[in-house]
């Protein structure tokens, strides 16, 4: 039996959630490691918002478990170390970001210091506005300071529903950045983000949801396939075709598996009149991958 701190972030089992006649989640099951950043993605409806809150005990599962760094999730003690931004959210008008941030630790039970509140502020672009009032800030100001809210309290595991929704591009790369020092810092993260160009960046493992059963999982590498290298080429004859093999081919663009020396390759063709206009890495991206696995489902 492993102890509480070897056991991964999140283990969930055959969760189940129906409202009504409506079936929102289907037997989902699926682990975030320690360290590790699982992106969650599916279309409006496809149930992510309801895996997270029954994760984390604010709805009530009609089947399925869920441990939380190795505690039943309905232990109140599974939840000290973990950090949350709800995809809808308003805080106190009336209180400072300080203020905001002081409340939640009160209710985390822990004790943090003023420096560390203000080194949070900081880590999300607030530190300027500490003592203003949260009433009088920008959408993108008030889901900058619910970061702070997750992740003030130092958590082993953060949980993020959509958290840069609000934001500008340049908020968004802040936030793809504080993501990346989180898993350097061993701390687990759950984002549900539309944003399929920010999951592709910084998730280790996505987990694709449709109509409330996980339509795909994987590592990018599992779902987005052996990377390939596209040539742009002209004047192509058998012999060259030949060492290309098996390729396909579209308006003089050919796709190939991606070989082990491209420079030898790129020789190879040269040396048998091949001209070479241009040659580059690719892969499916995951928006594609997204898409085709939506489209088989439906
Ligand atoms: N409190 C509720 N009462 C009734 N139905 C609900 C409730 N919460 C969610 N649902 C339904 O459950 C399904 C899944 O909703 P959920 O919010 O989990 O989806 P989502 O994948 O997070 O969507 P989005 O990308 O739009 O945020 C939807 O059909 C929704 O209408």
């Amino acid at each position: 039996m492993g102890t509480v701190t070897d056991s991964p972030a999140v283990w969930a089992s055959h969760l189940r959630k129906r409202y009504k006649r409506r079936t929102a989640v289907d037997g989902v099951s699926f682990t975030v490691g320690r360290g590790e950043v699982l992106g969650l993605l599916g279309p409006n409806g496809a149930g992510k918002t309801s895996v997270i809150k029954m994760m984390l005990g604010l709805v009530r599962p009609d089947a399925g478990e869920v441990m939380l760094l190795g505690r039943p999730h309905t232990d109140p003690r599974s939840r000290e170390r973990v950090g949350y931004l709800p995809e809808l959210f308003r805080y106190q008008p009336w209180l400072s970001a300080d203020e905001v941030l002081r409340l939640h630790v009160r209710l985390a039970g822990v004790t943090i210091g003023d420096r560390d509140r203000r080194e949070t502020l900081s880590l999300v672009g607030l530190a300027d506005r500490a003592a203003d009032r949260v009433g009088g800030f920008s959408k993108g100001m008030q889901q900058r300071l619910g970061l702070a809210v997750a992740l003030v309290a130092r958590p082993d595991l953060v949980v993020l529903d959509e958290p840069t929704s609000a934001l500008d591009p340049l908020g968004r790369a802040d936030v793809r950045d504080l993501l990346l020092s989180l898993k350097d810092r061993g701390v687990a993260v759950l984002l549900n983000s539309h944003l399929i160009g920010e999951v592709e960046r910084v998730c280790d493992r996505v987990m694709i949801l449709d109509h409330g059963r996980v339509a795909a999982s994987g590592t990018l590498a599992e779902l987005l396939g052996r990377r390939s290298l596209r040539l742009t080429l002209s004047e192509v004859g058998a012999e060259a075709a030949a060492v290309l093999s098996p390729f396909t081919a579209e308006d003089g663009v050919y796709t190939v598996a991606m070989p082990a020396d491209v420079p030898t390759l790129v020789a190879d063709l040269v040396g048998r009149g091949v001209r070479v206009h241009a040659v580059e890495p690719a892969r499916m991206s995951l928006e594609e991958r997204l898409l085709e696995v939506l489209r088989e489902k439906s």
